[in-house]
């Protein structure tokens, strides 16, 4: 509600997430007051990887349908390559091989294809994909991938699956933007750019905070939306302003050189996956 309320139109949601009921209530509270109508607003959410299946796709976009209290969504995802089998946990990160399923992704996109042709879905996507998983879709589909959701912000930028993805017209959504803060600390999770003292400094140049300077860094620069998540009122309206200043080039090259190549997000239990997709350079 209060994203709503500070001018949000994009919710990112998934069926793993669990947070398709709360959206749909909020989506039905804000049409009843008026303030939005269903039209305005773009509603994403994802398929779990237990239901990769081509047969299973159209019945668990349904069931996230039935949570959201609406008759389609804007966008539907793939939420990452690798898919499990139906009666695993939705987490399998002890269960290894077993819990794996070995459906093709092609067959997948089928059933997302479905989804589009019923008008559950006014436009599919794929989140997590790399490159050649996208090759691969795009030489068998008939609706065309709009979108890779792919982690991106400065210590990761994702550069050349960016161009990749722009050479198809197809937009990059990227999670994480601000470098998750609460992971920081984890082995391997390097400090998010945004409590980089010169970020800070420089945030106080612009009267902005350093999450709004690096927000607008990588739409302006990157040229990629960003879905930014708090579930805090005050930084849920900062995060949405940030497109009233323009990045000095110094202090853009100071931001783009803080890139590591380090995710937070690695899924790295799937590791051994045939279709975990972090092993490939992009
Ligand atoms: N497709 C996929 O596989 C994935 C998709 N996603 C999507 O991307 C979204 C965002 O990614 P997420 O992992 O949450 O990481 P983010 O980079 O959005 O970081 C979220 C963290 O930053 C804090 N934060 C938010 N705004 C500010 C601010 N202005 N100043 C200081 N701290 C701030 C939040 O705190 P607080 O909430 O306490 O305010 C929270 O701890 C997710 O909600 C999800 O929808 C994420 C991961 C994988
Ligand atoms: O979307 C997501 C949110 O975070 C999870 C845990 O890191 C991810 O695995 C998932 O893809």
């Amino acid at each position: 509600m209060n994203a709503i309320d500070a001018g949000y139109r994009h919710i990112d949601c998934a069926w793993r997430y669990g947070n398709e009921r709360d959206v749909g209530e909020a989506v039905e509270q804000k049409i009843s007051e008026g303030v939005i109508s269903r039209g305005d607003m773009f509603i994403t959410t994802k398929l779990w990887c237990n239901f990769h299946e081509k047969n299973k796709v159209v019945p668990l976009l349904k069931d996230s349908l039935k949570n959201l209290k609406m008759n389609y969504v804007d966008l539907f995802l793939i939420h990452w390559p690798f898919g499990f089998k139906e009666e695993a946990p939705s987490w399998p990160k002890n269960k290894g091989k077993s819990a794996y399923s070995d459906v093709d992704i092609t067959d997948t996109w089928q059933g997302m294809e479905k989804a589009y042709d019923l008008g559950l879905a006014r436009n599919i996507g794929v989140s997590n994909f790399n490159k050649s998983q996208i090759e691969k879709l795009l030489l068998v589909s008939r609706t065309r991938p709009v979108c890779n959701q792919v982690e991106v912000n400065p210590n990761f930028n994702n550069k050349r699956l960016i161009a990749y993805c722009k050479s198809f017209d197809i937009v990059v959504v990227g999670y994480c933007p601000l470098g998750r803060i609460e992971s920081f600390g984890r082995p391997g999770v390097p400090k998010p750019t945004m409590l980089d003292p010169k970020i800070m400094k420089m945030a106080k140049k612009y009267n902005k905070t350093s999450a709004q300077v690096v927000l607008n860094y990588l739409v302006n620069n990157l040229g990629v939306a960003v879905i930014p998540k708090s579930i805090t009122k005050s930084r849920i309206i900062e995060n949405f302003n940030i497109f009233d200043f323009q990045l000095e080039q110094k202090d853009i090259d100071y931001i783009e050189s803080t890139n590591k190549n380090a995710r937070v997000c690695l899924a790295s239990y799937f590791g051994d996956h045939k279709d975990y997709p972090f092993h490939d350079e992009f």
